[in-house]
């Protein structure tokens, strides 16, 4: 079994492609030529365009974060596992909510999808509390009476002893995460804002270079870029912001 170097050869940045249809996440990618970013594929892009667009992007060269937050029985989440990893994904994630038997079938899945295809097996990872989500919406709505921060660091341990690479969670979250799980356990930071951008539905943000001082491997950005008049002078902007920061510490 090989685990995937992801990341090695490219820079945090993850876009967000948010976008309703095939011809126009191939121009967002198409803008980005020459930026070794990831393509972050959600559900907005996925259930309109499906496996074909993603199979045109891994063949344009791109690193693909496949973004449906599989959240179902453990049989299920392993078909879906195995289907996502024979797409050729580089990095797909499930909901910790689901349960340690749920997230070992996903990593059963990718891994047997993966034996003796000579593929790379893809990192699975697990959302902790969507970054959506404060303190206060997560006690009074979801009925979680207890602090955000304990309730992340709490899934992001079960996701590690059910042997996932990483979660999801706000960069603001990502140093305690190092700290409880290891260096090692990747971090994927969505919420990222630069100074003075819209922070629109998030509610725990950070900025792209504040993301990465705070031990964030990946740095998920959509409508900061996407929306942006020129999207490549705004991506441009954040590498320019963020220096040489290099997810090659994993
Ligand atoms: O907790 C989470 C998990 C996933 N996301 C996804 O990241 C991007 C963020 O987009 P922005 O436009 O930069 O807000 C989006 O695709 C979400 O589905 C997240 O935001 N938070």
């Amino acid at each position: 079994m090989r685990i995937s170097a992801a990341g090695r050869d490219t820079h945090p940045i993850m876009v967000a492609l948010d976008v309703p249809g095939a011809d126009e996440a191939l121009a967002l990618a198409a803008r980005f030529e020459g930026i070794p970013v990831w393509m972050k594929v959600g559900m907005e892009l996925y259930y309109a365009a499906g496996p074909d667009l993603v199979r045109r992007l891994k063949a344009q060269g791109h690193r693909i974060f496949l973004d449906l937050k599989f959240h179902d029985i453990p049989n299920t989440v392993r078909g879906a596992a195995r289907s996502a990893t024979r797409l050729g994904v580089d990095m797909f994630n499930v909901h910790a909510a689901g349960g340690s038997a749920m997230m070992r079938a996903a990593l059963e899945g990718a891994l047997e999808a993966s034996a003796g295809s000579g593929d790379e097996t893809p990192l699975v990872i697990a959302v902790t509390q969507l970054t959506s989500t404060s303190e206060e919406t997560m006690r009074r709505e979801i009925g979680i009476d207890a602090p955000l921060a304990d309730v992340v660091l709490k899934y992001a341990r079960l996701a590690k002893d059910a042997g996932l690479h990483g979660v999801v969670s706000s960069a603001q979250e990502a140093a305690a995460v190092k700290a409880a799980c290891g260096a090692g356990f990747v971090t994927v930071t969505p919420g990222i804002r630069p100074l003075g951008a819209d922070v629109a539905d998030q509610a725990r943000v950070m900025t792209p270079a504040d993301a990465l001082a705070n031990g964030a491997d990946y740095l998920v950005i959509g409508r900061p870029i996407t929306a942006a008049n020129d999207p490549r002078e705004a991506l441009e902007r954040i590498v320019r912001e963020i220096g040489n920061g290099n997810a090659a510490q994993q």
